[in-house]
This record gives structure tokens, sequence and C-alpha cells, in this order.
């Protein structure tokens, strides 16, 4: 479904009623971004970023939480010719789970944790032990992606994605458990990053520090959910949106709203910045 007009809820109404107050959070992957086979293909919605930067001018704040590195997140929201991601006025990228903050161009981040570079040195022997000798994202198979903080290895690309997923999920905690990081589950990836932050954290301390009176926030995978818990637990007027998608169900089932991937998402945010710019 996506909306030409916005649907009708409590949350959306309080947004519009007090712009002003409203937190506009999202997610990048599966949100604003397309899902695509290599990582480093992903990029932004153009639509999506064009209406973040009408919204960017409209609310109280645009604040993006990724599982990405902040500094990925801007340089994926950059669009050919047209505004993106980091002409969103006053935007904030809390990356990495909310390990990492960008703001006005800065990037305030904790050194690298010690089990990070642990994995880096133990993954390839791991997954040549199961059979999968290491690639990098532009090629076919089980693929790593060096994150610095954390590191994903995906299976998107492996001729039996679900397969090799459940086949890594144990090695992989185990790995985790050893190194002192943890497994965060997503779309066809597992990711070993630090414990002790999470999108939940991140975007509940984001909406007390900006006194936050309404919050939206977007997301399509797993670890999306803490956010949407968030949104919950800040007893805000909310509403959070699920960007749906075959591979993920568990967000729908608690999404205020659900929107077809990230043209819904992007048709979302425009409708949203329309009825602002009208109010
Ligand atoms: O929190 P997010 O912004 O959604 O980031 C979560 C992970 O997204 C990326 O992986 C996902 O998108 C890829 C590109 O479309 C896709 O190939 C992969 O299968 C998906 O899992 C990213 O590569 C990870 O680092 C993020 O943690």
């Amino acid at each position: 479904m996506t909306h030409d007009v916005l649907p009708d809820i409590a949350g959306l109404a309080a947004i519009k009623a007090d712009p002003q107050g409203a937190v506009i959070g999202l997610d990048f992957d599966g949100t604003l971004a397309p899902i695509v086979p290599d990582p480093a293909d992903a990029r932004v919605d153009p639509h999506a970023a064009a209406a973040l930067v009408r919204l960017g001018g409209l609310v109280g704040a645009v604040v993006l939480v990724t599982g990405r590195p902040a500094a990925t997140a801007i340089a994926y929201g950059e669009v050919p010719g047209g505004p993106g991601l980091a002409d969103v006025p006053g935007l904030v990228v809390l990356g990495q789970y909310g390990l990492e903050r960008w703001e006005d161009g800065t990037l305030s981040a904790p050194p690298p944790p010690p089990g990070a570079d642990r994995v880096r040195a133990e993954l390839p022997g791991l997954l040549a032990s199961l059979g999968h000798p290491v690639r990098d994202g532009s090629e076919a198979g089980i693929t790593v992606e060096d994150k610095g903080r954390a590191i994903a290895v995906h299976t998107r690309r492996a001729a039996d994605p679900e397969g090799s997923l459940r086949a890594l999920r144990d090695p992989l905690a185990k790995l985790a458990a050893e190194t002192g990081m943890l497994v965060e589950p997503g779309r066809l990836v597992l990711e070993l990053r630090p414990a002790g932050m999470d999108k939940g954290h991140a975007l509940g301390a984001f909406l007390a520090e900006r006194g936050a009176r309404s919050v939206l926030f977007a997301g399509d995978d797993l670890g999306d959910l803490a956010a949407f818990e968030a949104v919950r637990l800040s007893g805000l007027p909310g509403v959070t949106v699920c960007s749906a998608s075959a591979e993920v169900t568990a967000l729908a089932e608690r999404a205020d709203l659900v929107v077809e991937g990230p043209a819904g998402v992007a048709a979302l945010l425009s409708a949203l910045s329309d009825a602002l710019t009208r109010h």
C-alpha cells in the first residue's frame, strides 16, 4: 500500500498538530534504500531523500538509526543531481546501532572494541573450516562486510541463502561469545557487533535529549523491533511504520502502519511533508 494521502492514525495527527515537537526516525537499508545483493551498492531512494529534506525544515528532528557506520549512511545517501541525506536540515545519524553519532558533518564514536579485531582475525579460518572461502561483497557466495566496529557475514549471494544462514548461526554465536561480541541477526545477515547498545536505547535517548512530544519510526528488519519498543516505552503519541518485505514479518505484526518497502516509505514521508506544508 502506498499513501497519496496520510492515513488516519492518532500518532500522525499528533505530528501534524505540533510538528516542531516531532522526531522522525528512520532505518536505512530496506527502509530508505532498497535491498540489493551487494551491500556496497545500496543507495537511498531519491524520493525519500527529497521528502526528508523537506521534512527536516518542518519537524523537530530527523534521525537515522542504522546498523551501518554513520559515514556510510551519509555516503550512500547521496543522490546524483539532487538533494541527498546530508542536505536534510539538522539531520542526526546514529550509526552502528547507536554507537556512532554524525551531526553537522562531524562524527563521534568510541574506539572499536577489542572483540572486533579478534573476530576479524578468526572469522576467515572459521568460515574456511565450514567450507566457505571469504569473499568480499562484489562476489557470489558468503560475503563479509567489515564495518570497523562490527563484522557482518552475508548469505544473500550464497547458493542457498537461508540454509547458509542456518548453518552459520551456531558457529558465529560461539565466536561472538568467545570474543565478547553479540550476534545481531538481520535480512540474510548475521552481524558480530559490540554489546551495550541497540536501536531502542539509541532512539529512546534521542527522544529524551530533544524533549520530543511525538515520534514516528520506520524500519524493516529485526534490529528495528527495539526502536518500535522505544516508541511504545516513550509514552509519546507515536507511529511505528513497517517497510514490508517477504523476508521479515515480525515488524508488520507490531507496526501501526505497513507500507510497501522503501517506495512506500518515500510516499509516506512525501505525504507527511505535504500535509505539514499545508498546515
Ligand atoms: O539498520 P540498517 O540500516 O537496516 O542496516 C542493517 C544492515 O543492512 C545492510 O544489510 C542489508 O542490506 C544489504 C543491502 O541492501 C543487503 O545486501 C543485505 O542482505 C541486508 O542484510 C548492511 O550491509 C549491514 O551492515 C547492516 O547492518
